[in-house]
Parts: C-alpha cells; sequence; structure tokens
C-alpha cells in the first residue's frame, strides 16, 4: 500500500449530505435566500423560511408561491432560539451581521448545523458553485477563498462535459440495483455465507462494464438490454459489449480523411514512378 500523505489538513469534508424529509430553517428572504431554498428543495427537504415579506426578492416569493406544500412561510423576523430545536439545519441569509452571530450562537448551542451567508468563519460547512445533471452532482468549493473563483471554474469544468453523463449514470443505478437484486449484498442474517466472494465478484463485474462500456453505450441501457446484460453477462461471469448484446457486428472505427485517401493516392504515386522510369528507359 502506498505511505499517507504527509501534508494532510487544510481542507474540508467534501459529502453528499442526505436531507430527504429533514427540517431546513432558512432565515432573510433575499436573492441569497433563494439560492439557499433552491438547493434545499433538490434535496427534498422540508423549509421553514422566515422573513419579513417587505424585504422578499421577487425570486423567493416565486418561489414560495411555487412549492407552498414544501416550504412553510412566516412573514416576521426570526423570533428565538425555540425555532431552532426542531430543526437538522439552519441557513441565514441576512443584511444584518449581528443577527446572523446571534443565530449561529445558538444553533451552536443546540448542535444543529448552520451557514450564514455572510460570516464563513461561523460556518459549519459552506456552499459551492454547483453542476448538476440528474444524479450527477458536481460541487466547486475554493473552501471560502474566492466565491466568484468556483463559479469560473464552474464554466471550465461544464465545457469538458458531454451532457449524456447524468442519463447514463442513470442507467447504471438501474443496472446495479437489478444485480443487488440478483446478487443481494447480504442475507438478512447480515453475515455473508461465502466470506464474500458473490460481493466481490459483483463489484469486479460492475466497474468492468463501467470501465468498458462508452457513455454513450450506457445511455442506450434500458430495462430489456438490462435484463438481457444480466443473463449474458453477469450469469456467464463475462462483460460483452452493446454490439455483442444487440447481436450487431463491431462498429466500424471512423476512418480519417487521409486514410480513406490514402489507396488513391498511393496508386496514383505508384503510376507516376512507373510512367517516369518507362520515359527515362525510354530517353536513354
Ligand atoms: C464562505 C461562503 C459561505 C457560503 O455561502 O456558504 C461564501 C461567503 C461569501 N460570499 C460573498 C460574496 C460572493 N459570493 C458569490 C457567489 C457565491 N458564493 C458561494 C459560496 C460561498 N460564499 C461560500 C464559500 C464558497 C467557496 O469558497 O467556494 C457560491 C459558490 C455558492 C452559493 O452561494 O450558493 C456562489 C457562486 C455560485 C455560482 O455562481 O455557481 C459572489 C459572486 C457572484 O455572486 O457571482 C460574491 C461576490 C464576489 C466575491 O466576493 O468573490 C461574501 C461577501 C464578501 C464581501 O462582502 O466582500 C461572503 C462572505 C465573506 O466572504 O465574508
Ligand atoms: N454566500 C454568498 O454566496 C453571498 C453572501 N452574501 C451575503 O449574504 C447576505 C444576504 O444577501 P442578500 O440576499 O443579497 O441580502 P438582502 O438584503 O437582499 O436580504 C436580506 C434578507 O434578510 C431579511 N432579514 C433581515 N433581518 C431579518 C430578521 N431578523 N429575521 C428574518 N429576516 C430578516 C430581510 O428582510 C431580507 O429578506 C448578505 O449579508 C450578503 O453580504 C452576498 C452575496 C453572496
Amino acid at each position: 500500500m502506498a505511505d499517507p500523505p504527509l501534508n494532510i489538513g487544510g481542507g474540508s469534508l467534501l459529502i453528499a449530505w442526505q436531507l430527504q424529509d429533514k427540517n431546513v430553517l432558512i432565515v432573510g428572504g433575499g436573492e441569497v435566500a433563494s439560492h439557499r431554498i433552491d438547493s434545499v428543495l433538490t434535496a427534498d427537504a422540508h423549509i421553514t423560511l422566515v422573513a419579513p415579506v417587505k424585504g422578499l426578492h421577487a425570486r423567493t416569493k416565486g418561489l414560495i408561491d411555487m412549492y407552498p406544500s414544501r416550504i412553510t412561510y412566516y412573514d416576521r423576523r426570526f423570533s428565538g432560539p425555540d425555532e431552532i430545536h426542531k430543526m437538522d439545519m439552519v441557513l441565514t441569509a441576512l443584511d444584518d451581521a449581528k443577527y446572523s452571530r446571534d443565530i449561529c450562537e445558538m444553533c451552536r448551542k443546540a448542535r444543529v448545523p448552520v451557514n450564514a451567508a455572510d460570516i464563513p468563519e461561523l460556518c459549519d460547512f459552506y456552499f459551492g458553485a454547483q453542476i448538476r445533471d440528474g444524479p450527477l452532482q458536481i460541487m466547486i468549493s475554493t473552501n471560502g477563498n474566492g466565491p466568484r473563483m468556483a463559479a469560473l471554474m464552474k464554466k471550465k469544468i461544464q465545457t469538458a462535459l458531454s451532457g449524456k453523463e447524468g442519463e447514463a449514470i442513470g442507467r447504471v443505478g438501474v443496472l446495479r440495483a437489478q444485480l443487488k437484486k440478483r446478487a443481494p449484498p447480504l442475507p438478512p442474517s447480515g453475515h455473508a455465507p461465502d466470506g464474500g466472494v458473490l460481493g466481490r465478484r459483483r463489484m469486479k463485474w460492475m466497474s468492468e462494464v463501467c470501465n468498458n462500456w462508452e457513455l454513450e453505450d450506457l445511455t442506450q441501457l434500458d430495462d430489456a438490454t438490462i435484463t438481457k446484460l444480466l443473463d449474458e453477462g453477469w450469469e456467464k461471469n463475462v462483460v460483452p459489449t452493446l454490439d455483442q448484446l444487440k447481436g450487431r457486428r463491431k462498429r466500424r472505427q471512423p476512418v480519417s480523411q487521409f486514410s480513406q485517401w490514402l489507396p488513391a493516392v498511393g496508386s496514383f504515386a505508384l503510376g507516376a514512378v512507373c510512367a517516369t522510369l518507362v520515359l527515362w528507359a525510354r530517353k536513354r
């Protein structure tokens, strides 16, 4: 095994926090709060939003109207620690740093994780620039150094993506779920009778499918093709290609312009050499 790195530390923990059906309190209703609402709704949590109506940004207003069953809105100022206790997370986006500070303190006492958009040093976690394509979620963080730089890095990364990744990953998710049904990770007893041999074979096979298949081919994994891949691949312990599964001949590699013209150019050159030799021989 490789040695552990020497200069470890100085970063933050990058995790995909599961918030389904959890309660998130957002204090403040400006533009920053509106983007917090987007992020929290994407994670399927329930939002309690506390902000006086006169300070609401149009975007925030729109979201409150659009998702009445997912956002419980209170037209008032934050009222105190009682608002925090039942929360799984608190986000403040206020124009009043003193207030943000007080709320952070209350959260710390109640051991509720908190992010204050205007006070990085009091945040338990930071937001980042996000790229989302279905199940693919990429977060770019500069760890508080340059939020605008995170937005610029996002644009760079976006240009490197084809747009097919989310769909391909979604289909891999369905394949994995079907495979786990055929070869369950653990029996109800919680103890693998074969010492984990099946589990290791399952993971190796799954990794090989991801490694060997083109992204484009993975997007073609409809339900019927998944069943076929499991029958003819997993059950026989091989990883067939999409072409093999569909009974197609291997697709030809695209030929370059040059190799396409090579035979014609070659024949012409050979003809020219022969003609020159004949003429030269006649002259002599
Ligand atoms: C620490 C952090 C806390 C947190 O918010 O979690 C934080 C803090 C602060 N941001 C401030 C300003 C700006 N923030 C942005 C933009 C974004 N800020 C985001 C995250 C974070 N911002 C966290 C660190 C993330 C990291 O380091 O990677 C992004 C990535 C995600 C998001 O907010 O959802 C989102 C881009 C998303 C996208 O475009 O995709 C822009 C540019 C713009 O709006 O285009 C500016 C103006 C230019 C500038 O200052 O750089 C100020 C006021 C500073 C002041 O008053 O001078 C503070 C407070 C302070 O630093 O004191
Ligand atoms: N982290 C980030 O990405 C960024 C953070 N910021 C910071 O985020 C904060 C919010 O920015 P904006 O949304 O543009 O501000 P904003 O001024 O548009 O909104 C502030 C909101 O807080 C509400 N508010 C004020 N006191 C309140 C209280 N006691 N209880 C409930 N609600 C209250 C106001 O009614 C308003 O809705 C600012 O401090 C700003 O400096 C700004 C840009 C980016």
